[in-house]
């Protein structure tokens, strides 16, 4: 397996590109150690194929360099570069059993069949699969032909990297836990560089080591799951992350407080000064989770409309309109809200605050 560098590295489709708009890919730098876990994650559009057809050699950029343990693969196919790939849908051979399946990358490799067989059983076990690999790939349903693809990905032990682009779409959603787990075990017991793709969070933050976040063609953060929860670098990063994501309403400066709307926020002075030496439009963000109802006229709390209170068992989720801003708040069940205005402690240990988007202060 191997590690993998970027330098300088962007795509644009188009030939000569002006502005970081005409990018599929902007400008970025960054490492993926050997044998680490990564997810590709951000919505339809970001540029996440993009990125994970350059790793594989499908896509050649027009700037920058990819090394694998500091080669440059930059200018090398898809397969000189020895990748594996999971795609979407299932990419099988339909009058092959299971067995034949999952041994074809390895015989492509001309390895002796006595370890073609070890190494089919290892993973077919893996994949609990043992009983089926002597049906016929046709005879399966959808996720069963995903996990043979899965398993085909998995089987050689020499490639750099193994890719997954959003590979557990078709499959069901208990299944869908259980190949993860299993993916995430698979990932410990072998010690591989999997780089995964997906626009859906939960996947990439129970699968990842690092989730590497993007938004229109951007990179706008790498980190863990506590990372990305807790100290977003960018303002997509908080309402991308979370369920639901931050809250994040814009904000203006007093002589000594925060406005939101016409309302006062009393912040400490060395957040006040980090925000008047900030020269872009400035955001508070805060997590619902740390939203919490305060007293009235508490310090640090604005006063707020509850538009409504939605039970959700554990907790109910409260949203309330501070001057057209609308916050959510997760409070505890046993909490009551009484008629009239309520009061939202925003200025919390864990409220952060953005300039353009950036997070700024830390
Ligand atoms: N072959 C291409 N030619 C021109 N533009 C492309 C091409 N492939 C992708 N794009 C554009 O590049 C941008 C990034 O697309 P990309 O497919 O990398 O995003 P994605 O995050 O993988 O999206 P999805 O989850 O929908 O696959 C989009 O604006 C897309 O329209």
């Amino acid at each position: 397996m191997a590690r993998i560098e970027f330098q300088n590295l962007a795509h644009a489709y188009r030939p000569n590109p002006a502005t970081l708009d005409d990018y599929a890919l902007q400008p970025m730098s960054m490492v993926w150690e050997d044998g680490g876990a990564y997810a590709l994650l951000g919505p339809s559009g970001c540029g996440k194929s993009t990125l994970l057809n350059i790793v594989s050699g499908l896509v050649t950029p027009s700037e920058g360099k990819v090394l694998f343990d500091g080669r440059d693969v930059t200018a090398l196919s898809a397969r000189e570069r020895n990748i594996a790939q999971v795609f979407q849908f299932p990419v099988i051979y339909d009058t092959m059993s299971v067995f034949d399946n999952l041994a074809f990358p390895l015989r492509n490799r001309k390895l002796p069949p006595a370890e073609v067989k070890a190494r089919v059983h290892e993973v077919a076990e893996i994949l609990d699969m043992t009983r089926e690999l002597g049906r016929k790939a046709s005879n399966l349903a959808a996720d069963a032909k995903q996990k043979i693809s899965l398993g085909r990905g998995l089987v050689r032990k020499d490639v750099a990297a193994i890719l997954f682009d959003e590979p557990l779409t078709v499959i069901d959603p208990h299944m869908k836990w259980m190949l993860r787990r299993q993916l995430k075990k698979i990932h410990h017991q072998l010690k591989l560089t999997l780089i995964y793709v997906t626009h859906d969070q939960v996947e990439a933050l129970t699968f990842a080591d690092e989730v590497v976040v993007m938004t229109n063609g951007r990179v706008v953060q790498k980190g863990g799951p506590e990372a990305l929860f807790l100290s977003p670098d960018h303002a997509f990063v908080g309402y991308f992350i979370g369920s639901p994501g931050m809250n994040l309403c814009p904000i203006s400066l007093d002589a000594d407080a925060v406005k939101v709307g016409s309302q006062r926020l009393h912040v400490d002075g060395n957040t006040l000064a980090t925000l008047k030496s900030a020269n872009g439009e400035l955001k508070l963000g805060i997590r619902p989770e740390f939203t919490r109802i305060a007293a009235s006229e508490e310090p640090g709390a604005v006063k707020a409309r509850l538009l409504r209170a939605q039970s959700l068992g554990n907790y109910q989720l409260v949203t309330a309109d501070c001057d057209g801003h609308v916050f959510k708040a997760k409070v505890e069940t046993h909490v009551t809200l009484a008629e009239g205005p309520v009061w939202l402690r925003l200025a919390a240990p864990e409220t952060v605050f953005f300039s353009n988007d950036e997070r700024i202060g830390r």
